[in-house]
């Protein structure tokens, strides 16, 4: 790694929360540890996980994409891990880089290590505040098996396998305290259902086509946001509902509240699942030289 200085910034889209690498040449090669040690609210940066922004041309994990899209999200969790898809994580991507000038708001491709990730970045408002960012997530997948089920304490329940690039467990709940302290993963089988760790979301309704969620995030612990989440959680809501857009026909959108705000969240009849919400940068930094 280069004994230049590295500059950081900091961001969060609905409270969940990255540290931010502008790294657009790919001349830094970050271990888990030192990913971990940037998210380390006390002894780092802080946050639930991190952004490298490269070229997708200069980072060998984007080869074939780069022809689709020029950036590349290398997103990673707190602990050091490597995530496929970060839904939060992908709109606070965009929104770094028309921040950095990088591009314009509209319309913008991001590779992903899960493919390439459409995102629209509305204009500023009429008081300069930044618009909302909009990111279409693909397909959901729904792999089953059945029989599936989350369980805290004493309280378990059967729960829905929904893969958005990543995989999900959506258990829907009677209350969201019944979920703990969330201070550990809680215990999901058959454990064979998720082969490579899963992140969990307890779910209750709010009204119609409306639901908040808690969720335990593999790598990261419990997170006041999950994107990805809140599209799982939205199609396992319109399949228990019955509005699988699939075979009505029609978009359906839920609202989804996080512990950091709000979500809306569209399936479409081709199987697309549309997000939107905030995404902001709130500082900007530099590496002390040798910590990292
Ligand atoms: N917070 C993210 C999901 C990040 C990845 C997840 N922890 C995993 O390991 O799959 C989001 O907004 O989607």
């Amino acid at each position: 790694m280069s004994s230049a200085p590295i500059p950081f910034l900091k961001g969060h889209g609905t409270e969940n929360d990255f540290v931010i690498i502008p790294d657009l040449d790919g001349l830094l090669e970050l271990s888990a540890a030192q990913v971990a040690k940037l998210c380390d609210r006390r002894a780092g940066i802080g946050g639930d996980g991190l952004l490298r922004v490269v070229r997708s041309a200069k980072d060998p994990a984007a080869v074939g994409l780069a022809d689709r899209a020029e950036w590349f999200m290398d997103y990673r969790n707190s602990d050091g891990s490597i995530a496929e898809m970060c839904g939060n994580g992908v709109r606070v991507f965009a929104r770094y880089l028309v921040h950095a000038g990088l591009v314009e708001p509209g319309p913008l491709a991001v590779a992903t290590r899960a493919g390439v990730r459409l995102v629209e970045i509305a204009e500023p408002d009429a008081d300069g505040a930044p618009g909302e960012v909009t990111v279409d997530m693909g397909r959901a997948l729904l792999p089953g098996p059945d029989g599936i089920e989350v369980a805290v304490d004493e309280h378990r329940w059967p729960a829905r396998n929904v893969n958005m690039g990543n995989p999900h467990a959506v258990a829907f709940v009677a209350d969201l305290d019944q979920a703990g302290s969330l201070f550990t993963a809680p215990l999901v089988t058959p454990p064979t259902a998720y082969p490579d760790g899963v992140n969990v979301e307890f779910v209750v309704d709010r009204g119609e086509r409306h639901v908040a969620m808690r969720v335990h995030e593999r790598g990261s612990g419990e997170t006041r946001s999950c994107g990805t989440g809140a599209c799982a959680v939205a199609v396992a809501a319109a399949r228990r509902d019955g509005v699988d857009p699939a075979v009505t026909g029609a978009p359906v959108s839920y609202t989804v509240d996080v512990p950091g705000g709000r979500l809306v969240i569209t399936e479409y009849p081709d199987g697309r699942v549309t997000k939107t919400g905030t995404a902001v940068i709130v500082a900007h930094g530099e590496l002390e030289p040798g910590w990292l």
